[in-house]
């Protein structure tokens, strides 16, 4: 049978071209993250020891280090190899590989923080310091590297605090030159699961309950003037400390929430009046919660809870941009409104909806530990690659920001006004209870349409399980009938022998000790011999036979008389030796 690796499907379709230079697609960066340590002993190193190992030339990109599964081929591709310990039995020794192809960059291990913002931040910074908004999403399972991307450490900051970095950089070079000076705001929130309920908290500030309005603002948020990288860096390490975090198996410090950071720049220009002015570009940078398994993290009890609300996140994110997508291979179809199903979702509503750009930064482990995880983001997440961006809201910078207490007080004084407005119509009982069945349809059918994907998704799933089984069965049915080949062979052989070679001798007269001698030469025990001879008359010369088989061995058939009852063990009068 071909091997595996020709078999398998190559998911490169049309995204392993590049798209036209006018067409603008949604890209998606791969970061690849070193091997945590314990594993790099275990497999992903040579024996030689770690000293050597530094030494080692890096490996080349097509070669598969021992312990991965997971490397890139090329600058936007990868190939994951099924681990063989995964495979089933009779796949041992072979190799089962996809090639993900058409990323915007893969990103190997040893890039560096700076290598990945240059590759991925950096366009998304030159567009927002031009007036226009963007977002980067990092996605990944728990543990892939996405908060260390996104913040970094100390030592090597992340996305964050290098694009604060290069903005005030851009900031203090255009001061003195035709461009009119800019204002920058940071704000920055995080999305958990409490009780029942997610729930929006300030990370800049220890305001209480923060709302979600319908238009995707955010009521009571902070935002706070920044006038230097410092300062901002500074705010947003207080902000990550109010973070909520927790040990799981699978991540000492794993992220509990979706964490959304916001720069916006706004024109500093004569006629603004406002002190604090709501209109600009925004830059978003959010830092999603990993996807995890309930038997990778050991999570109980409230962390259980979380990790449901962030499986749920993850699921309807991904179910908006699977539907954007489909939206756009076929205009009949009306885009599904799956982001009406999470916080997160709503408040991304312009991104999730191809109104405004984003970038996808999806992290991964390369261990073969790693690679159910692994294997289901790329499934997940390389079609996305085919959005495309063909009618950008580029005024709704301006007038969908999202928006300040500032702005909010505004908002407050013309409810007040609503209010104080005459009554409209008395809503009866019955209207009201017809406004609740139409609002639990409206969820129901949400809910209806989520599991409808979610179940499409499955079923293209076993499909290609179902196609590979399929192809295991050919395997089995080629192995099958070469087996049956071969038996015919020996059958046809074996015949042969007996009519032409074997013909039995008939033997007329054996003595006792002519038997025991025959017996004794074909290496019989002597104790047998010996038994045989004692207690066995000869008498039946006509039923006795004596052949030599197709393999070689002298077949006797000899008839005894009285049986050797004493060795019952033959169970008859007829012993065959
Ligand atoms: N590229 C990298 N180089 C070195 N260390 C890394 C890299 N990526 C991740 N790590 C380390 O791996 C650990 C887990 O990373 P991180 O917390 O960023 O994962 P995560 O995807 O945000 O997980 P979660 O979703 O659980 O929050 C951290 O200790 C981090 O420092």
């Amino acid at each position: 049978p071909p091997p595996a690796a020709a078999a398998a499907p190559a998911l490169t379709s049309s995204t392993s071209s590049q798209p036209a230079a006018a067409e603008e697609r949604l890209k998606v960066y791969l970061r690849i993250r070193p091997l945590p340590a314990p594993e790099r002993e275990r497999g992903g190193r040579p024996a030689a020891g770690r000293a050597r190992a530094k030494e080692q030339p890096p490996p080349k990109k097509q070669q598969q280090p021992p312990g991965v599964c997971l490397v890139a081929t090329g600058p936007g591709s990868v190939a994951l190899t099924v681990p063989q310990a995964k495979l089933v039995d009779h796949r041992r020794g072979r190799t089962a590989t996809e090639v993900f192809d058409g990323f915007s960059a893969v990103l190997p291990p040893d890039s560096s923080q700076n290598d990945i913002f240059t590759q991925v931040m950096n366009p998304l910074v030159d567009e927002f310091l031009g007036g226009k908004s963007g977002l980067l999403v990092a996605m990944g399972p728990t543990g892939s590297g996405k908060t260390h991307t996104v913040f970094g450490t100390a030592r090597n900051p992340g996305l964050v605090p290098l694009t604060l970095q290069k903005i005030f950089t851009a900031a203090d070079e255009s001061e003195g030159g035709n461009q009119s000076p800019r204002l920058f705001y940071l704000s920055m929130f995080e999305i958990l699961c409490e009780g029942k309920g997610e729930r929006i908290l300030d990370l800049l500030s220890d305001a209480a309950e923060l709302v979600l309005q319908q238009s995707a603002t955010i009521k009571g948020l902070k935002e706070v003037a920044i006038s230097s990288a410092m300062d901002a860096e500074s705010l947003v390490s207080r902000g990550m400390l109010k973070r909520s975090t927790a040990a799981t198996d699978a991540n000492s410090e794993s992220s509990r929430s979706q964490c959304i950071i916001t720069i916006r720049a706004v024109h500093k220009t004569v006629d603004q009046k406002s002190e604090h002015p709501t209109s600009g570009s925004v830059l978003t940078i959010a830092d999603l919660a990993g996807a995890e398994r309930k038997k990778n993290t050991g999570n109980k009890g409230s962390r259980l809870l979380e990790s449901n609300f962030i499986n749920n996140t993850s699921m309807v994110f991904g179910l908006c941009l699977r539907a954007l997508l489909d939206h756009q291979k076929n205009q009949k179809k009306t885009l599904e409104k799956h982001f009406k199903n999470s916080m997160l979702t709503r408040y991304l509503k312009d991104y999730l909806e191809g109104r405004k750009k984003m970038t996808l930064i999806l992290n991964v482990k390369p261990g073969e530990d790693d690679y159910a995880d692994t294997s289901y983001l790329l499934r997940q997440a390389s079609p996305y690659m085919k959005i495309r961006y063909t009618s950008l809201d580029e005024s709704s910078d301006l007038v969908s920001q999202k928006r300040t207490n500032v702005s909010l007080v505004c908002q407050e004084n013309k409810k007040r006004r609503k209010v104080n407005k005459p009554e409209p119509e008395v809503v009866t009982a019955e209207e009201k209870e017809l406004q609740r069945v139409s609002r639990s349809e409206q969820i129901m059918k949400n809910l209806f349409n989520a599991l409808w994907t979610v179940s499409k998704q499955k079923i293209s799933e076993s499909e290609v399980a179902a196609k590979s089984m399929r192809e295991l069965l050919k395997d089995k049915d080629i192995e099958i009938l070469e087996l049956k080949k071969e038996l015919d062979d020996l059958k046809s052989r074996c015949s042969h022998v007996k009519q032409n070679d074997a013909a039995s001798i008939a033997i007329s007269s054996v003595s006792q000790t002519d038997l025991a001698s025959a017996l004794d030469n074909v290496h019989l025990s002597t104790e047998l011999v010996q038994k045989i001879s004692e207690e066995s008359t000869y008498s039946d010369p006509e039923m006795s036979s004596a052949y030599r088989d197709m393999t070689g061995l002298y077949v006797f058939t000899v008839n005894m008389s009285p049986p050797i009852s004493a060795h019952s063990c033959f169970g008859s009068e007829s012993i065959f030796l």
